[in-house]
């Protein structure tokens, strides 16, 4: 499933031995705000049912790059996308795609659990609703429940608001919306950065689990997390251009070990050793 490559424009990195195992590819992209770039010529490859984490310091453009994988940045003024980015073959910025339909296939989780001001129950029929499922929806609430390990916390108040939960639990339950669509990559900016050490693990667990049935890009600041639930870990730092501001650039891109262990740059081996900055 994997193997390390290295073309002329593209750092050595994980390549799918088998081309059906790349889910999501980034060709040169550069991501603006206004005239202002954020991040500059970000060339990789994403893994089929694999966990890839996202690290780096701040503002090194870790969440606007995981925004470029569901067009999410469109939603953003002022936010312009160049190059290319590929989801399955295809061109996900073409003019002929929906973004509605990419963001189906594509789910994302963010850091600040956002339940909608509905019962549990909604929070997973309302999306499958307007997309028009047509099966059981019982039995579609039931099953996302469980796959994201909340079921038996809530089954027997499904008509309370998602809003009386935990923050953990309310996490779960946005992985469990997420879910419901049966998307195939599902994105997470920092789902555990707002959660106590219990409510973390859980989510932790539930990511090792998920990766079974889906592809899942994870942005985190926490690199023990990088390192427990990630099969490859994307380093990426910034630096300031001639104009004086800052850009962020993917530095080195490995399985986590090789990451964590080996790293080839020095940036990435002060950064994993803490000695960054
Ligand atoms: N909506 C926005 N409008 C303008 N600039 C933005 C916007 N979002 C991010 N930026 C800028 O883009 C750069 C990258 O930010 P981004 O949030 O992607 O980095 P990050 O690595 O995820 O940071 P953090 O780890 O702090 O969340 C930063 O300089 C940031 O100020």
């Amino acid at each position: 499933m994997y193997s390390r490559n290295q073309t002329d424009d593209r750092l050595a990195q994980p390549v799918p031995a088998d081309p059906r195992d790349m889910v999501l590819r980034t060709e040169r992209v550069n991501v603006y705000y206004g005239d202002t770039l954020a991040v500059q010529e970000v060339s990789m490859d994403i893994l089929k049912n694999s966990v890839t984490a996202f690290i780096g310091p701040s503002g090194c453009g870790k969440s606007t790059l995981i925004r470029c994988f569901n067009r999410l940045n469109e939603l953003i003024d002022g936010c312009r996308v160049e190059g290319k980015v590929i989801y399955r073959g295809k061109d996900l910025y073409a003019a002929k795609i929906d973004p509605v339909a990419v963001r189906r296939r594509i789910g994302m989780v963010f850091q600040k659990p956002n339940p909608f001001p509905k019962s549990i129950y909604e929070n997973i029929a309302y999306g499958a609703r307007v997309v028009g499922f047509k099966g059981d929806m019982d039995e579609l609430v039931e099953r996302s429940l469980q796959r994201s390990g909340l079921w038996n916390e809530v089954k027997d108040k499904l008509k309370s608001s998602g809003l009386s939960l935990s923050g953990g639990q309310q996490q779960r339950l946005c992985i469990a919306r997420a879910i419901a669509l049966k998307p195939e990559v599902v994105l997470m900016d920092e789902p555990a950065s707002a959660l106590d050490p219990i409510s973390t693990q859980r989510i932790e667990e539930l990511i090792h689990e998920l990766k079974q049935e889906y592809t899942i890009v994870i942005v985190t600041h926490n690199m023990q997390q990088a390192a427990r639930v990630s099969d490859y870990t994307a380093f990426f730092n910034a630096e300031a251009g001639d104009n004086g501001k800052r850009f962020g650039y993917l530095v080195e891109y490995d399985r986590t070990e090789a990451i964590f262990e080996s790293p080839q740059q020095s940036s990435t081996k002060e950064y994993v050793s803490g000695r960054f900055g």
